[in-house]
């Protein structure tokens, strides 16, 4: 998995990032130079962590700066972008679009360029790694919630992106299924970035960026950076900012 020592760092590169939603400035000011087998980005509602790993992923470019994943940038070049990172998101019905199971894990092996029956192979070939052989015209609405996001983590992992983004993939799942997905994700071979609010879902980054009201406030060794927002969030849980409306 992401944390073995035979994988290549990816390399992440930020130059004053910024990124507006509406009249609204989300993220600001981002700089960042980091190598990093497996990164955690961590902060609490609202902080910009899914516009962040939406920028990383480059299904939306900043407003503001650079930013270059592996020495790409992402959302101009997204043939490269394609071989270079993945996304997983919370809700596999918002990344699903193909009945089947097999269409499913072979479209992003064609959007690669591959033609429809050598995507087909490649396909039944990352089924059947994972032991799904059985799930190939398995129609994909039948499945369950977890199913589903094992179909999307085989579609990413048949694409072999350098970058794995898990945005809070396995939030809604119950404990059993989500410790299963993450054996399963234990086969990617790529690095990873995971984002969470939460602490416990990062034991595993040993890199650890954390996000305040869209600017970062801290970046660093997991050991540091995870006490010390724990230690904030403690803080800011004894006051009452959810009586705060957005300004
Ligand atoms: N499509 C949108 N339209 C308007 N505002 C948005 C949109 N997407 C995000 N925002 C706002 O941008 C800010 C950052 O949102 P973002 O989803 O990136 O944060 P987050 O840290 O991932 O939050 P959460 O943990 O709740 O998912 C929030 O204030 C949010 O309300």
């Amino acid at each position: 998995m992401s944390t073995q020592a035979d994988i290549a760092a990816a390399h992440l590169r930020l130059e004053q990032v910024s990124c507006r939603i509406g009249p609204r400035a989300v993220l600001e000011g981002l700089e960042l130079d980091l190598r990093f087998r497996a990164l955690g980005v961590v902060g609490r509602n609202g902080s910009g962590k899914s516009t962040l790993a939406r920028l990383l992923a480059g299904l939306m470019a900043p407003d503001a700066g650079q930013l270059r994943l592996c020495g790409v940038d992402v959302a101009a070049d997204r043939a490269a972008a394609l071989s270079t990172v993945g996304i997983l998101f919370q809700n596999p019905d918002h990344q699903i679009i193909f009945p089947t199971v097999l269409e499913e894990v072979a479209f992003g092996l064609r959007q690669q360029g591959l033609r429809r029956r050598d995507a087909d192979d490649a396909a039944r070939a990352v089924l059947a790694a994972f032991g799904k052989a059985a799930w190939e015209e398995a129609p994909v609405s039948t499945l369950s919630q977890g199913q589903k996001s094992l179909v999307c983590l085989m579609s990413i992992v048949a694409m072999r992106p350098r970058v794995l983004i898990l945005d809070e993939p396995f939030a809604g799942l119950d404990i059993p299924t989500k410790a299963q997905l993450m054996r399963y994700l234990g086969r990617y071979h790529g690095s990873v970035i995971h984002v969470s609010h939460a602490p416990e879902d990062l034991a595993d980054c040993e890199t650890v960026l954390w996000l305040e009201q869209g600017r970062i406030r801290d970046v660093g060794a997991s050991g540091t950076v995870l006490p010390a927002y724990l230690a904030e969030m403690t803080r800011q849980g004894e006051g009452d900012d959810i009586s705060d409306l957005p300004g």
